[in-house]
């Protein structure tokens, strides 16, 4: 007959065994000593992890068998005065044996002290743990090289809205900008007034989401107010591992994309003449007929992923050829560059000015209406009305008509708005010349 006595001391040997079961599968090494070293009890998981350093294969004493690579560790265990308590936690060996290739192993060892009799070792190899640790360390150490280093990329961290978030040491080099002055300012900032328009810097963000980053090149600004010839790379930041597909909703004020801006006025120097040659007007520095038209097709692309208005002004010099005809064919050449300078005076630099015939020339103007688009042409009309151009030191006084027209969705392509400015150009021209016009639709499509 069993006594409860009995039943008790079984529960407790049960229990005992599944302790021992558990220090025997445990996935770490666990040592039990005495306060001498001597080893008491270790599971497989340990043996194998200090059997390298045992001389002769015998494990009996972790402190002699530990001696190679953590010396103090008997006369830490000896010093160690609570009567319990953590003596040493996660502290890193580094065992050479001389087989490994590759680098040592790495072990963590912590120590616990039970009582005063004994004590608890925990050991786990932490070799691929350590080289990750490394690696990204060095890594990391590369990183902020390149960063604090390189002197012609300013490099920024934007928020989902755009807005500069982070940057490295680099953006004052390149910018001018203290990098305090520019946190929470958008990356407009970077470009001159005119040379991008709300709409664009949004689209430039999308297609970063769409593609992977988006580039541009031209003038940006320094915080002094000069200039220089930049390139622009804006990406995305990566989505991390483990993250939901699509991203889960990130605050306004997270970085979300990574700027580049680089100073490549020497390389645009050198490319310069070509690149004039192949887009330019010669005798005005506009843009020529292809650019215009890949210009207007780039517009338009942009234009179909977000709604948005885009005005198109045709120009023409009203009886230019009576102006060939008294003054000579130089003159009238000096009226067409002064016609072109005019253009620019009035124009911001994110619109496409091209001059597309003889005497004939453009403007694209986006993300803007036709209020304004009238407003901007009356502006031109008058402006070129108000200063004759001049050659030879004699003033040449001439004029301009101009149609003005808008895209809307009746339009198939930039053909039918260049027909519908041209219509109201000649409209102008009807009406008396030295005039603006605006592109109306025939009776029939009024009604
Ligand atoms: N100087 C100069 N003249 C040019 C150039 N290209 C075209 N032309 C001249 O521009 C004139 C255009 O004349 P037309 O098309 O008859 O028109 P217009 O005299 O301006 O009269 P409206 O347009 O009706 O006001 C022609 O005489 C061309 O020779 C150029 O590059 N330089």
């Amino acid at each position: 007959m069993s006594t409860a006595g009995d039943d008790i001391a079984h529960e407790q040997a049960q229990e005992y065994e599944a302790l021992l079961q558990f220090l025997y599968m445990a996935p770490v090494g666990l040592v039990q000593l005495a306060a001498d070293g001597a080893i008491q009890m270790l599971n497989p998981v340990s043996a194998q992890l200090l059997m390298p350093l045992s001389r002769d294969g015998g494990l009996t004493n972790l402190f002699e068998a530990l001696a190679p690579v953590a010396p103090d560790l008997r006369q830490q265990c000896a010093t160690f005065a609570a009567p319990q308590g953590t003596i040493c936690d996660a502290v890193r060996l580094y065992v050479h044996a001389d087989d490994r290739s590759g680098g040592p192993q790495v072990m963590s060892l912590s120590m616990l002290k039970l009582n005063a009799d004994r004590l608890m070792a925990v050991l786990a190899d932490v070799t691929a743990q350590d080289r990750r640790e490394r690696q990204l360390r060095k890594t990391d150490a590369w990183l902020n090289a390149i960063m604090t280093n390189i002197t012609d990329y300013a490099l920024v961290c934007l928020d989902r809205q755009g807005r500069v978030e982070s940057w490295n040491e680099s953006i004052e080099r390149v910018t001018g900008y203290a990098s305090a002055a520019i946190k929470g300012q958008h990356y407009a900032r970077f470009y001159p007034d005119g040379a991008t328009t709300e709409a664009q810097q949004l689209d430039r963000l999308r297609e970063a989401d769409e593609n992977g980053w988006t580039l541009d090149e031209g003038l940006r600004l320094r915080a002094d107010g000069t200039e220089f010839w930049g390139s622009a790379m804006i990406s995305p930041l990566p989505v991390r591992d483990g993250e939901t597909v699509p991203p889960a909703p990130q605050a306004d004020d997270e970085p979300a994309y990574c700027m580049i801006i680089r100073d490549i006025s020497d390389r645009r120097d050198a490319s310069e003449s070509l690149r004039k040659a192949a887009y330019s007007d010669h005798l005005t520095g506009l843009s020529n007929r292809r650019a215009f038209f890949e210009a207007a097709d780039l517009e338009l692309a942009r234009r179909k992923k977000a709604l948005r208005p885009v005005a198109l002004i045709v120009i023409d010099a009203d009886h230019f050829k009576a102006i060939n005809d008294r003054h000579g064919h130089p003159a009238g050449d000096a009226v067409l560059s002064h016609l072109a300078r005019t253009m620019r005076s009035v124009c911001r630099q994110v619109d496409v000015l091209a001059r597309i015939g003889g005497e004939e020339f453009a403007i694209i103007l986006p993300s803007v209406a036709l209020d304004d688009a009238l407003a901007i042409a009356e502006r031109l009309r008058a402006e070129v009305e108000r200063t004759p151009a001049s050659y030879e030191q004699q003033p040449i006084t001439y004029s301009i008509s101009i149609g003005v027209a808008v895209m809307d969705d009746t339009l198939d392509g930039f053909d039918g708005l260049i027909k519908r400015a041209d219509e109201a150009l000649y409209a102008a021209k009807r009406r008396g010349r030295n005039q603006v016009a605006c592109w109306e639709p025939p009776p029939a499509e009024q009604a």
